[in-house]
Formats: structure tokens, C-alpha cells, sequence
């Protein structure tokens, strides 16, 4: 598609994210979980919304039910449309964290350069990579959707693991392992590890 250089975003009169931070008394953050389906992403991304809503933050999941039924909708599973996925995924989340919301990303994200490139549009600082890194045999096993047996007959090309690649982060902020840890023991980790991103300093 060609670029549109007609474009003159307007930005000095505009609020700025430390004003909605301010707002909200709580600073914004990325919290981006990468990992095998059936790893554990949803279940933590939602239990640890739970607390945080408990304790006063507003939040935001984005995670495949809301954006692959919805504005990726046009998408499948090959490297482009994963790459696409996650770039629109990557622009959404940067306009959240500029309100000055607590913002939870559950998407596989495949590979590094994926991540990389999410990381890029959003701001190194404010993206903190959540590697969920329960084995395959643990994740084929939970096989939550079914989708691990339908891959193994061969009825689903390209499933992450089984016939598309899976590549570990090098340097996560944090790496949770679902099948040693419980959701409690692991939402406790993530909001330990989290609390200094997003308090409020006045
Ligand atoms: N081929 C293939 N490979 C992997 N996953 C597949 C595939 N086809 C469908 N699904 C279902 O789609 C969910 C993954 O979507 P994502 O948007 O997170 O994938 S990606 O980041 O673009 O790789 C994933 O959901 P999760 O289990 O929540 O990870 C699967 O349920
Ligand atoms: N300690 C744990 N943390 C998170 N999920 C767990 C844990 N133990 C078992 N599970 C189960 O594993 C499954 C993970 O599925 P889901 O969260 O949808 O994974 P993903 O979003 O990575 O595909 C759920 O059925 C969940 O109940």
C-alpha cells in the first residue's frame, strides 16, 4: 500500500499521557504475554486485570477473542498475517498506554522479530515481555480448544510448536512457567515484579 504523505498530525496542544497518568494517579504500562497456545496467557492476563482492578488501576486486555473476531479479522496464521496482526496489535496498545492505562497483551507472538517490532512501535521502556514458558508437552496436554490433536492429524497448518516455529525470548522481563507455578503463586510474581512500573510518584 503506498504511504499517505499528506498527513500533518497536530501534537502541542494536545494533552499528554503524564497529564491522564496524573488523572488516574497511575503510570502506564505494556505488559505483553508471548507463549505457546494453552500456555497460560489468557488465565494470567485476566487474573492479574482482577487484581490490579482490585487495587485501583484501570486496565485493558487485548487478547485474540477481541482482535482476531474484530479489527484483524482479515487475518490467518502465515508469517505476513501473524506480522500484521501483531503490528496492528503493537499500534493499538501504544494509543492505550498514551491514556495512561495499564494495558495486558495475550497474543503468541512467535518469534523474535515479531516481538522486536511490537517493541519498537511501543516504546522499549513501557514494553515488558511476559514469557509464559510452559513446555509444549504440558500445553498439548491441557490441548484447551482441541486444536493440538486437530494439528498433530495435520487438519491445522502452521500451529505454533507443532508446524510453525515457537522462538524463546532471550531477555524477558519475566518468565513464568504455568505448569511449576499456580495462577496464584504466578499473578503474585507478575504483580511484585510490575508495582514500581505503575505506581503513582506525585
Ligand atoms: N495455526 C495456528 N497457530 C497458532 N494458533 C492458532 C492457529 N490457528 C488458530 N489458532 C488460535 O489462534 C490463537 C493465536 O492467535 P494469536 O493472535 O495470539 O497468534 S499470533 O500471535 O498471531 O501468532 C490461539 O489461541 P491461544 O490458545 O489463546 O494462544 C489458537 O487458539
Ligand atoms: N498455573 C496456571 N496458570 C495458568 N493457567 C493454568 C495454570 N494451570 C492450569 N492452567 C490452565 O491452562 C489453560 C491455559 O489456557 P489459556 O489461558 O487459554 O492459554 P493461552 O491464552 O496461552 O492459549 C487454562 O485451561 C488454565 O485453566
Amino acid at each position: 500500500m503506498e504511504k499517505n504523505t499528506n498527513i500533518y498530525p497536530i501534537f502541542e496542544q494536545m494533552l499528554q499521557r503524564s497529564d491522564r497518568e496524573q488523572l488516574l494517579r497511575q503510570k502506564s504500562v505494556m505488559i505483553w504475554f508471548t507463549g505457546l497456545s494453552g500456555s497460560g496467557k489468557s488465565t494470567l492476563a485476566i487474573a492479574l486485570e482482577r487484581e490490579l482492578y482490585k487495587r485501583g488501576f484501570l486496565t485493558r486486555i487485548l487478547d485474540g477473542d477481541n482482535i482476531r473476531s474484530g479489527i484483524n479479522n482479515n487475518l490467518g496464521f502465515s508469517e505476513a498475517d501473524r506480522t500484521e496482526n501483531i503490528r496492528r496489535i503493537a499500534e493499538v496498545s501504544k494509543l492505550f498506554v498514551d491514556c495512561g492505562i495499564v494495558t495486558i497483551a495475550a497474543f503468541i507472538s512467535p518469534t523474535r522479530a515479531i516481538r522486536q517490532m511490537a517493541r519498537e512501535i511501543i516504546g522499549k521502556d513501557d514494553f515488558l515481555e511476559v514469557y509464559v514458558s510452559t513446555p509444549l508437552e504440558e500445553c498439548e496436554k491441557r490441548d484447551v480448544k482441541g486444536l493440538y490433536k486437530k494439528a498433530r492429524k495435520g487438519e491445522i497448518r502452521d500451529f505454533t510448536g507443532i508446524s510453525a516455529p515457537f522462538e524463546a525470548p532471550l531477555h524477558p522481563f519475566l518468565e513464568i512457567d504455568t505448569s511449576c507455578h499456580s495462577l496464584e503463586e504466578s499473578v503474585k510474581i507478575l504483580l511484585e515484579a510490575i508495582e514500581a512500573k505503575i505506581k503513582f510518584v506525585p
